[in-house]
């Protein structure tokens, strides 16, 4: 039989009868009340190994109660329970020192697990108390959306707001993966840090390596002089490793040696050099198959893989669309477009549609509408149109498959130069591009062509000598027969 008694504050008596019934039965001895004012007064005459408060409680806030609570008594477990289900609310719960956050509704059988986690551990004594952040402004909120599996989410980056544990974020394009990294950083204990994000799959694969670590003056063709990595910007801070699963093999032996060793040389540097930096990796591929061939180390893995969070894809999180319409069509208006809202037909209908981009092709779109469309209330004919409509010039951003090539080619540019921040990328960049494009194109055309030069020469408009000498430069293979026709 589990003991302790659990003090509850919340001033709605229905689940005050409810959670009393329910911790009761589960053995636990139960007091509760309506006020801050009743709960302080058990907890500074020493009643009660546990309280469960709500937020919103009428004489006073309970997250303004929570500092008190902690000064008196550190050891006392605190849990907090709030309608408010945001970000900031699971995160002012940690800060405050909360051991844990319940938004409602909650399922009463994780109530109790939370409860007998809380009273099994021995708490520590309270934390730095950061300023939190106004409480319930949505606009300031850097995650939209109320669906449990966001408040999932929300809960594990409080949780890891105290820590510097390594986290792997996986989900579908679009999903917000750089965004909760941002929010793991502007959160944690490093936000006074720099967050650098660089995605694997924008840089060359080459010069992923010097892009990371840095390099030395004439350590390759064009390093004329040393080279900052990102390792040395994310000093102190946290560096987020996007699209991780396109990183080369190289580049993975020497972020292994960083987690393992918390050291890393330059290319073409000597030195070891001692960093601090936290880690938070991402990916939309499954990472098991790339081991599986051979393609990304199962150890370097095991030591990204500490924290997994996986975010799911919109679809299974159709009741966040409505807040996150707002969010966007909000988002417009502060870009100085007219004040607009959807429909309820037209939510509807956004409710039901697949969203293979995600938020992201779903932010573009709310865009989209706002800018094209004249009245204030956007019809459902005017949503229904947008999604039947095939490819326009940002689907590219929507996470489909891009329209053009030059869309596609921009597209992958914009994110290379965003990856260098205020800086520029190496130089040579026109040359590589070409070839970047050259080569696919002749082999595409090449295999099209059963490898018949002559043939691939015409259909590309190329003289023949000068389709040889490019397939040279570029080391192309050219098979016979490679595509039955
Ligand atoms: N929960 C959310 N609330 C508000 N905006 C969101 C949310 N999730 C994603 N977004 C927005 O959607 C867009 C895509 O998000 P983000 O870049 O974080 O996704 P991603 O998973 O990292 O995508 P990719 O894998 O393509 O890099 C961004 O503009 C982001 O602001």
């Amino acid at each position: 039989m589990p003991d302790g008694t659990i003090l509850i504050a919340d001033d709605d008596s229905a689940i005050r009868t409810v959670l009393n019934q329910a911790l009761g039965r589960a053995g636990y001895s139960v007091r509760t009340t309506g006020t801050a004012a009743g709960l302080w007064r058990w907890v500074s005459a020493g009643d009660g190994n546990l309280v469960i408060t709500d937020v919103v409680l009428p004489d006073e806030n309970g997250f303004d109660l929570i500092p008190r609570i902690k000064r008196l008594r550190p050891d006392l477990p605190i849990v907090v329970m709030s309608a408010q289900n945001t970000i900031l609310t699971a995160i002012t719960a940690a800060e405050r020192g909360a051991f844990d956050y319940l938004p409602k509704p909650f399922d009463l059988k994780e109530l109790t697990s939370v409860v007998q986690r809380a009273l099994a551990v021995p708490q520590k004594s309270p934390r730095e108390l950061a300023a939190a952040e106004a409480e319930g402004e949505e606009n300031g909120l850097p995650l939209i959306g109320r669906s449990a599996a966001m408040q999932e989410i929300y809960r594990v980056i409080a949780r890891l707001t105290q820590t510097d544990l390594t986290v792997m974020i996986m989900g579908e394009s679009g999903t917000g993966k750089e965004l909760v990294a941002r929010a793991l950083h502007d959160y944690g204990k490093r936000r006074h840090g720099t967050f650098v994000a660089v995605n694997m799959a924008a840089i060359p694969k080459e010069l992923v390596e010097s892009e990371l670590f840095g390099h030395e003056r004439g350590a390759f063709t064009g390093a004329t002089n040393r080279g900052v990595g990102r390792f040395e910007q994310a000093e102190g801070g946290t560096l987020f490793l996007d699209e991780i699963g396109d990183m080369p093999l190289e580049a993975q032996t020497r972020l292994l040696r960083v987690l393992q060793q918390g050291e890393y040389t330059t290319v073409g540097g000597r030195t070891p050099i001692k960093t601090d930096v936290r880690i938070i990796a991402a990916t939309n591929r499954d990472l098991r198959q790339l081991i599986q061939q051979g393609l990304f180390r199962e150890d370097l893995y095991y030591r990204l893989n500490v924290v997994p969070l996986r975010l799911p894809p919109l679809r299974e999180r159709a009741e966040d669309i409505a807040d996150l319409v707002r969010h966007f069509l909000r988002k417009a208006e502060e870009e100085g477009l007219p004040a607009k809202h959807l429909d309820p037909e037209a939510l509807d209908l956004l409710r039901h549609h697949r969203w293979p981009g995600n938020v992201r092709e779903l932010e573009n779109l709310i865009r989209r509408l706002a800018v094209l469309h004249a009245g204030d209330t956007i019809p459902a004919a005017a949503v229904a149109a947008e999604l039947k409509e095939p490819a326009k010039s940002s689907s590219a951003e929507d996470g489909e498959e891009p329209v053009s090539l030059s869309a596609a080619v921009e597209r992958h540019l914009t994110k290379y130069f965003a990856t260098h921040g205020d800086r520029l990328p190496p130089p040579g960049l026109y040359d590589r591009v070409l070839q970047e494009i050259e080569r696919p194109l002749l082999s595409i055309c090449l295999a099209a062509t059963r490898g018949n030069q002559i043939r691939a020469a015409h259909l590309l408009g190329l003289n023949r000598n000068t389709l040889r000498k490019k397939i040279r430069d570029l080391g192309l293979e050219v098979i016979r027969g490679l595509k039955t026709e």
